[in-house]
């Protein structure tokens, strides 16, 4: 039994959607699951329109290699040359307040976060096939060619490892993926303690009348 928040991490290759698919699923489904999302530190530089502390925090590789030092990231992975981690305190205060919290990270980072919190929810999401991921990849149209290049590349290794995961969703749409999803958020959530806890005592209750 889980006693603490839900911890959801959604991974998969870069370009594969996880970004669209997330902010599809906090659309519609706010009112249902609560999710807090957890901001991801990083030294990748700034994407045009992104903002610091919403999309990223965005710091120096000195900055994060004195987080990595002070053991305040949960995970981290250096990826196509550059640092992504998730801060440690944000995951552990919102989770032991019973709050419900959302990752989305790479597939190196995803597998540490397995390791230290087995209780965590663990999505994969893949694409329809390598030519889809590439073609959204390009057609994002905010990595160069040779980055695009080495996103492929490590997507060819981490779809290897989609079956050290707790589900495998497929990114054919966005609407199908996000109805996976909640259908898998659905069934986990009944097995909190939280849920538990109010079913047993809504019995109880009756029992009484
Ligand atoms: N089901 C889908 N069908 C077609 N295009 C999609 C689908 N899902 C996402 N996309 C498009 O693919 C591109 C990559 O999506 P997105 O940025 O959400 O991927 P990501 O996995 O979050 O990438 P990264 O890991 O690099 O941040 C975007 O242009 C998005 O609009
Ligand atoms: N291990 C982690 N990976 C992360 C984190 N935040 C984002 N990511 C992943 O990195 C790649 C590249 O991201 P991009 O924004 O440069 O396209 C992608 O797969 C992200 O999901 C994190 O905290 N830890």
């Amino acid at each position: 039994m889980k006693s603490k928040g839900l911890l959801v991490v959604l991974s998969g290759p870069s370009g594969v959607g996880k970004g669209t698919v997330r902010q599809a699923l906090f659309a519609t489904d706010h009112d249902k699951h609560q999710f807090l999302y957890s901001v991801s530190a990083t030294t990748r530089q700034p994407r045009p329109g992104e903002v610091d502390g919403e999309d990223y925090f965005f710091l120096k590789r000195s900055e994060f290699e004195q987080m990595i030092e002070e053991e305040k990231l949960l995970e981290y992975a250096e990826y196509v040359g550059n640092y992504y981690g998730t801060p440690l305190e944000y995951v552990q205060e919102m989770t032991e307040q019973g709050k419900d919290v959302f990752l989305e990270i790479e597939v190196q980072g995803a597998l540490q976060v397995k390791r230290r919190m087995p209780d965590g929810v663990f999505i994969f999401l893949a694409p329809p096939n390598l030519r889809e991921l590439e073609s959204r990849i390009v057609n994002r149209g905010t990595d160069s060619e040779e980055v695009i290049a080495k996103r492929m590349q490590q997507a060819r290794e981490e779809l290897q490892l989609m079956t050290q995961y707790d589900y495998v969703v497929e990114n054919d749409s966005v609407d199908k993926a996000v109805k996976r999803i909640q259908t898998i958020l659905d069934a986990e959530h009944l097995k909190t303690d939280r849920f538990i806890d109010n079913i047993v005592e809504s019995y109880l209750q009756e029992g009484e009348e």
